[in-house]
């Protein structure tokens, strides 16, 4: 299912996401130096890691947005990305938002079923600007839905949400996992955050994934289980910070 960033060729390997050797510079300095990872279909990961340490830049390799690199990249040709920020269009309405750059003359009708299935049918006439954050982000999300993508990648979606909006996308954000069955890849500074939804966490540092921690809890999860803070602690004592009753950002 796995297709290449610069040859985009359908091969037989069996991940969502395979990197091999990956290397990006800026002005001579690798942000991203001889990384490697593999992400399982319909897997849902979340990448960590501190300011700059280089997660957006990952994200946009895998999303096709920077090809400026050295070492190999499998990902589905199936796939959407969603940013902190919605990136609506002004100018159009939202159903016509959600079909932005999709190949052919899609009807209104498969916007509107994405739509639905982000709980913003109701929305759909409406110009972006009169949408709350929450709903911004929803559009957002369906639009990446309507590519039907076999890995949704999301670069920290709900990182200008407050938190019962947060609380409610991240609900979201996982129901629509479980019944897609496609692969995500989160990045987030909010280690709670991937505890709650990723089957697997990375934390990157110094250009590769420097640590990894499967989520072995079971769903639906909440933070009152014991092993959840563990894992929460653990995660935070790799990011470099100590962990305080109620601390979670990165
Ligand atoms: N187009 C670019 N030109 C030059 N430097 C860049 C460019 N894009 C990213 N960088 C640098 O690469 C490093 C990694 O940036 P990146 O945005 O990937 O980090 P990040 O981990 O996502 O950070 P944050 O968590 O703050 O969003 C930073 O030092 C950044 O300044």
């Amino acid at each position: 299912m796995a297709t290449d960033v610069h040859r985009p060729v359908t091969t037989t390997v069996s991940s969502a996401v395979h990197v091999d050797g990956l290397t990006r510079a800026f002005d001579g300095r690798a942000v991203i130096d001889d990384l490697h990872l593999d992400v399982r279909p319909g897997e849902f990961v979340a990448l960590l890691g501190r300011s700059g340490c280089g997660k957006s830049t990952l994200l946009r390799i895998l999303a096709g947005l920077d090809r400026e690199i050295e070492g190999t990249v499998l990902v589905p040709r199936r796939r959407a990305v969603a940013f902190q920020a919605p990136r609506l269009m002004p100018w159009k309405r939202v159903w016509r938002n959600v079909l932005l750059g999709l190949p052919g003359k899609p009807h209104r009708d498969v916007a509107e079923q994405a739509l639905a299935e982000v709980g913003l049918k109701h929305r759909s006439d409406a110009w972006p600007k009169t949408l709350s954050g929450g709903e911004a982000q929803r559009a957002s999300l369906a639009r990446a839905l309507v590519r039907e993508p076999d890995l949704l990648l999301l670069d920290e979606p709900f990182g200008a949400l407050d938190a019962l909006t947060r609380i409610k996308a991240q609900r979201l954000v996982d129901e629509l996992w479980q019944r897609r069955g496609c692969a995500v890849l989160l990045v987030t500074h909010d280690v709670e955050e991937a505890v709650l939804l990723a089957d697997r966490v990375l934390v990157m540092d110094g250009g590769v994934i420097a640590y990894e921690t499967e989520i072995d809890l079971e769903r639906p999860r909440g933070i009152s289980d014991p092993r959840f803070g563990e894992l929460r602690a653990e995660l935070l004592e790799r990011l470099g910070v100590e962990a305080t009753a109620g601390a979670s950002a990165a």
